[in-house]
């Protein structure tokens, strides 16, 4: 493995927060603060939450719900509320994503909180959700919101974590090359559909686990059948086997799993895939570089 984080907690308890989302934004941050709360007191040290957990998913509401996480303080509310609770919980909060109003721009963005409370990484998804199947289900993110331009790794007291947001996870390099970078967890906020989630969901977050020999763990909004996007939930934690450690249905509920690094190397003893490429044949090319933030 990579050089590791200077130090850090190698098992720990992960909660995964799926939420109900409203169109009510206090109510929405109420209930994510609440959940992170009850996760922290059953004993998590990292809690994930969804994607686009302070409203709902819509180019319609993106504008809306957006917040300028540089100006904080009102201009954030969600952004302020996860930091104050990941600082007085004193734990890592990886807190799933929100729209993110920077300039004249809008992005999807999820921020990673210390046990300090700083926030230690932003990743503003780089992969945009624009996909179109017939009578099934057509979305254009790129109608409001812009792509991010960075790969996020952040050494956390839990690991070094790679971050991705839903569509993201469908690209294999971006997590080969977090793997590359020495991460230990992949986390995805995400939010699949009726349509490509039953066939498409568990199926990457195996493949991403199995094919990187890590943990990859995801969280998503509970499923609102009256919403225009109707989400498939079923939040889970990966093993560096592929196995599925936990897991859950579509309604709120928090997950709490253990996660042990231990496990990573063991795997990777037994199926040593990385003394095993053929870089005469093909390579990984990091074009921004080998340093994490
Ligand atoms: O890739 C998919 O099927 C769903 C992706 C998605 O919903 C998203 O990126 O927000």
């Amino acid at each position: 493995m990579a050089a590791a984080a200077s130090s850090f907690r190698p098992q720990f308890k992960v909660a995964l927060c799926q939420l109900s989302v409203t169109a009510d934004k206090a109510r929405n941050i109420a209930r994510a603060r609440a959940a992170i709360e009850s996760a922290a007191a059953d004993g998590a040290k990292l809690v994930l939450l969804p994607e686009i957990w302070n409203g709902p998913y819509s180019n319609e509401s993106f504008p809306e719900y957006a917040e300028d996480i540089e100006a904080g303080g009102d201009a954030a509310p969600s952004f302020s509320m996860m930091s104050d609770v990941a600082r007085s919980l004193q734990i890592t909060l990886v807190g799933g994503s929100i729209s993110e109003r920077s300039g004249n721009s809008l992005y999807n963005t999820c921020c990673v909180f210390g046990s300090d409370g700083k926030l230690k990484g932003k990743h503003r998804k780089v992969h945009l959700f624009d996909i179109d199947i017939p009578g099934k289900i057509t979305f254009q993110e790129s109608k409001t919101l812009t792509a991010g331009q960075d790969l996020t790794v952040v050494d956390t007291d839990v690991g070094r974590i790679g971050i991705g947001i839903c569509y993201d996870i469908r690209f294999q390099e971006l997590a080969m090359l977090y793997a590359a970078r020495g991460a230990h967890l992949l986390c995805y906020p995400g939010a699949f559909n009726m349509t490509t989630g039953p066939l498409h969901w568990e199926l990457l977050q195996r493949a991403r686990a199995a094919d990187n020999q890590l943990f990859v763990a995801t969280c998503a909004p509970a499923r609102d059948t009256s919403s225009s996007y109707v989400a498939w939930g079923h939040s889970t934690l990966v093993g560096p086997f592929g196995e599925v450690i936990a897991t859950t249905e579509h309604d709120e509920s928090t997950i709490i799993a253990e996660i042990d690094y231990s496990l990573i190397e063991q795997r990777r003893q037994f199926l040593p895939l990385r003394h095993q490429r053929r870089g005469d044949l093909y390579q990984l090319v990091d074009v921004q570089g080998s340093g994490s933030k």
